[in-house]
């Protein structure tokens, strides 16, 4: 049956092919099919276009079939192996917060310091995806993906095997560069392994797999969190495991044939792509990627560095802004502030026990794995435009809703009702009611509580060693005292914490199918193959960059504009992003990765009047070798 199918396709060719060299194909439904001439051609032309018209229902369910039935396993599991680079970056950029905890006793890190280790892997992996662009151009993907995961292995056995800070500083920074070239390399190579009906959704198992790494640091912190001395070593070093797992298996994967095919690698691209297609036949894609690159080279932008030529080419210019401003309204979203502060959020709705809130962080991880996994299920469906639309919005709703329920808590603050003299920190002791005092980052609220309200309050100092207790008075042992005494860092206690409750839920659900994962699948496919390494290494470097610069700038946000304030600025940059994502970013689901740079011939930010035309055909012809397409209504004869 299958080969009946593949059949159908070539005798549908060979009767455009009678028409001249002239071939159309029709985008429909995430298929392209070769269909018959326009109506005004010859008998032979109408022959085929009845023939093609009668059968076509049935050719392509049959060709549907077929790809269903033929897509080896093979692809699954590169996508697999490929995908262990996006647990690594879940799992190193989420662990180091529950490491960090035990770290700062055990080592007696200042806040510098604590600072220093979180962020410095952040900071190196803006600057090596950057690297890593060079690198995937010159020495390919698969080499890309055995060094960062060789980066990660080694950074994890420094990490975990580190006698001092300095090490562990070291271990960090080999980490970052790890986390940048593999962040970058991974959605590429499984974008061009995929076939393209898989596409989206390969791809986006990276991101499920960052969510799945975030997930499992967050239970591993949980776990080891009892172990008080030692246990970071293992949280930091047990993300060897996979990495070693995703190098052994890439001394054995192919490389990309993309790659190979454009470093003239030919017979080699042709063995991996029969390989990766099983028995489907592999020319009209070989020639597809072959003519595109042979187009490329005459088309794009002349001499000199990659970069220039991107951005003196509009086409590559294009998609290179609405790449890095797809992984700026990301990060502009807040993600990981939300997901940094969900332990807090946690907090200001009773849960006051330490360890059952790091507990309960993995709930919040999970929350975020489990509405990514809907991304996956809706990309090939509702396609990249709708999802991402649709999800940006509610991801601005849902921090107006946070920020809602921040305000309100703010507006109903407990007052402090004891004002004890004589201390050594003055301006704690001089706030009136909790919100001032939790907003400066050097005191805390001390309180005791009943079923109906908060009495006995004071803002006291934290002690210099650790901010989960007070540096004297009633609060200075633990964080839950005797007497219904509580000790409040970072939050106070308010009974409007279920509106940030759902505000938090809300955002992981609107936030993890679409704004998650979407920037990194369409960065992987709007590149022509030539700018495809470089505009990728921009666009993850942005995404780093931005993460760094959000989470850094958060307390002090929080500081000068309430948490209120905070989220409601993040609100209104997920509504910018909407306006740029609602006009600038095309539809790229089901066309193949040598069809998109098309997408890109208009003006930037013309998508949004084309929505409508969403399911209109649109027809490529090729003629003598290059490119054009007409729309529906133009029937005019091109030889
Ligand atoms: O796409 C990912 C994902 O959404 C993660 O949860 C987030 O931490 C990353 O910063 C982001 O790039």
């Amino acid at each position: 049956m299958s080969r009946k199918a593949s059949d159908h396709d070539y005798n549908l060719r060979s009767m455009t092919n009678l028409m001249g060299d002239r071939w159309k194909k029709v985008s429909d439904d995430g298929e392209r099919s070769l269909i018959k001439a326009a109506s005004s051609s010859s008998s032979i032309s109408s022959q085929a276009a009845a023939a093609s018209s009668s059968s076509s229902s049935s050719a392509r369910a049959a060709r549907k079939q077929f790809q269903q039935d033929v897509t080896p396993a093979f692809v699954y599991v590169l996508a697999a192996f490929s995908a262990l680079g996006g647990f690594l970056f879940g799992y190193d950029t989420g662990v180091v917060s529950g490491a960090m905890l035990l770290l700062k006793r055990e080592m007696r890190l200042s806040a510098l310091w604590q600072e220093l280790l979180v962020s410095s892997a952040v900071a190196a992996a803006a600057l090596s995806a950057q690297a890593g662009g060079f690198l995937n151009g010159l020495f390919g993907r698969r080499v890309c993906i055995l060094l960062a995961s060789f980066l990660f292995s080694a950074g994890g056995v420094v990490l975990s095997a580190a006698p001092n800070r300095e090490t562990l500083l070291v271990g960090r920074l080999v980490v970052g560069l790890g986390l940048g070239i593999g962040s970058m390399t991974v959605p590429v190579y499984i974008a061009e392994t995929s076939p393209t009906q898989l596409r989206g959704q390969l791809v986006t198992v990276n991101t499920l797999f960052i969510t799945a790494g975030q997930l499992v640091a967050s239970i591993i912190d949980g776990a080891f969190s009892y172990l008080q001395h030692n246990g970071w070593r293992y949280m930091l070093g047990l993300s060897v495991v996979p990495a070693v797992l995703q190098f052994l298996g890439f001394l054995f994967l192919p490389e990309s044939p993309r790659w190979l095919i454009q470093k003239g690698l030919t017979q080699k691209a042709r063995r991996v792509l029969s390989q990766i297609r099983g028995n489907q036949n592999i020319d009209e894609e070989y020639d597809s990627i072959k003519n595109s690159i042979e187009e490329e080279e005459k088309d794009c932008g002349g001499e000199g560095p990659v970069i220039w030529r991107m951005l003196t080419y509009p086409p590559a210019r294009r998609a290179l802004i609405v790449g890095c401003g797809l992984q700026m309204f990301q990060q502009l979203s807040g993600i990981n502030t939300v997901m940094y502060y969900s332990a807090t959020i946690l907090q200001m709705s009773g849960i006051r026990d330490d360890k059952l809130a790091i507990w309960l962080v993995a709930v919040t991880a999970f929350t975020n794995f489990l509405f990514t996994l809907l991304g996956v299920w809706l990309v090939e469906r509702v396609g990249r435009r709708r999802l991402t639309l649709g999800s940006i919005v509610g991801t601005s709703l849902s921090l107006c809703l946070l920020a809602v329920g921040f305000l309100l808590s703010a507006q109903h603050s407990p007052p402090v009702t004891l004002h004890p003299s004589g201390t050594s920190n003055a301006t704690c002791t001089t706030y009136l009611s909790c919100e001032p005092c939790m907003l400066d980052p050097g005191c805390g609220f001390c309180y005791r509580e009943n079923s109906t309200a908060v009495f006995a309050s004071s803002c006291e100092p934290i002690n210099g060693a650790s901010t989960d207790r007070a540096a004297w008075g009633r609060c200075s042992n633990t964080t839950v005292m005797r007497d219904h005494t509580y000790w409040a860092y970072n939050f106070c206690p308010t009974s409007y914490y279920w509106i940030v409750l759902l505000g938090l839920v809300l955002y992981l659900a609107c936030f993890a199918p679409g704004m998650g994962p979407m920037p990194w699948t369409v960065n992987s496919e709007i590149y022509p193959l030539w700018a495809r390494s470089t505009g990728n290494a921009c666009s993850a470097g942005v995404n780093w960059t931005f993460n760094i610069l959000v989470s850094l700038t958060f307390l002090h946000l929080a500081q000068y504009l309430t948490y209120y304030g905070a989220f409601f600025l993040y609100s209104s940059l997920a509504m910018l992003g909407f306006i740029f994502i609602y006009g600038c970013l095309p539809e790229t689901k089901g066309r193949r990765l040598e069809e998109v740079e098309s997408l890109f011939e208009g003006n930037l930010c013309s998508c949004g009047a084309s929505d409508s035309d969403e399911g209109r055909q649109v027809e490529y012809i090729r003629v003598k070798g290059s490119n054009y397409h007409l729309s529906d209504n133009d029937g005019s004869d091109v030889e």
